[in-house]
């Protein structure tokens, strides 16, 4: 399984891929990772799709904080973008997102029926970083293994239209954009969230993030995972980690302590969580 570097030219490519098939579909579908809805949107996403109708779906959601996923919905909408939230890997309906598409494209089809063309089926685009989703979306969507699925970032190649429904026909060749890379903070983001390469970032920096903001929002998660005291909740984050990796029974291998509390978390050991905040926004 080929992993992505993101160079100009790889930049390039996706770009110039994403503006030929958009001139075929009618629709973008938009993943998102629901943990992360900020930092796993491409930061040239609108610019590209410009006019074309456009629906955010909200992968993994069985991974976020539900009340955080709602919140995001509405800011979503609040920018004028319909969105919703799904988990591929359980109850993801077809019908569902046939009923939305057409909903947003009501006034488009109409006209085309007015001025007597023939009722046709709505064409789609899902497009997202690498590991959003993609695939495992698809799958669902066309209710057979069409499109391959791998945990890794990168294995999506070939080109036909899947049929979804009677009504809804979708690209099996999604549009792979590059994360954003702006800062620290979204960097760290993406890499707790298992959406980019591990070596980009230094685990014991992503580790700290991690504990830092499970002590903001879920110190109670923290708390009961690690069976952790009000003592060492008062402890600094480092301190934390340090005392996390004799619990472990690692000495001093931070690194691998910092692995394993990652780990736990893409996991979801320590129960849902959102990184990226709508309060934040
Ligand atoms: N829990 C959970 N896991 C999911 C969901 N959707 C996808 N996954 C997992 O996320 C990983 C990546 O999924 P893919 O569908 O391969 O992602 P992709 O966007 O096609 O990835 P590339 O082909 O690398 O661009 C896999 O391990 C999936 O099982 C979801 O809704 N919930």
């Amino acid at each position: 399984m080929a992993t992505i570097q993101w160079f100009p030219g790889h930049m390039a490519k996706a770009i110039r891929q994403l503006e030929e098939n958009l001139h075929v579909v009618d629709i973008v579908f938009e993943l998102v990772d629901a943990r992360i809805p900020q930092a796993s949107r491409n930061p040239e996403i609108e610019r590209l799709i410009k006019e074309k109708p456009h629906l955010v779906i909200m992968t993994k959601s069985d991974l976020a904080d539900p009340e955080e996923t709602t919140n995001w919905i509405k800011a979503f909408k609040k920018q004028g973008l319909p969105a919703i939230a799904v988990d591929s890997k359980a109850n993801i309906t077809t019908k569902t997102i046939t009923r939305i598409t057409q909903s947003i494209l009501a006034d488009k089809l109409d006209n085309e029926l007015q001025k007597g063309l023939k009722e046709r089926p709505i064409r789609a685009i899902t497009v997202g970083i690498p590991n959003v989703g993609k695939s495992t979306l698809l799958n669902r969507l066309v209710n057979k293994r069409a499109a391959q699925v791998g945990d890794r970032p990168g294995v999506t190649k070939g080109q036909q239209w899947l049929r979804s429904s009677s009504k809804l026909q979708l690209l099996d060749t999604p549009g792979i954009l590059w994360p954003k890379f702006e800062d620290e903070r979204t960097g760290q983001a993406l890499a707790l969230t298992g959406a980019i390469k591990d070596q980009r970032f230094a685990s014991d920096d992503v580790a700290l993030f991690a504990l830092k903001f499970f002590r903001a929002y879920y110190e109670g998660a923290l708390r009961k995972r690690y069976k952790l005291t009000d003592d060492d909740l008062v402890l600094s984050d480092v301190d934390l980690l340090l005392k996390l990796t004799k619990q472990f029974g690692m000495k001093d291998d931070y690194d691998r302590a910092s692995d394993r509390l990652i780990l736990d978390i893409r996991k979801g050991k320590l129960g849902r969580y959102t990184v990226d905040r709508t309060e934040e926004e």
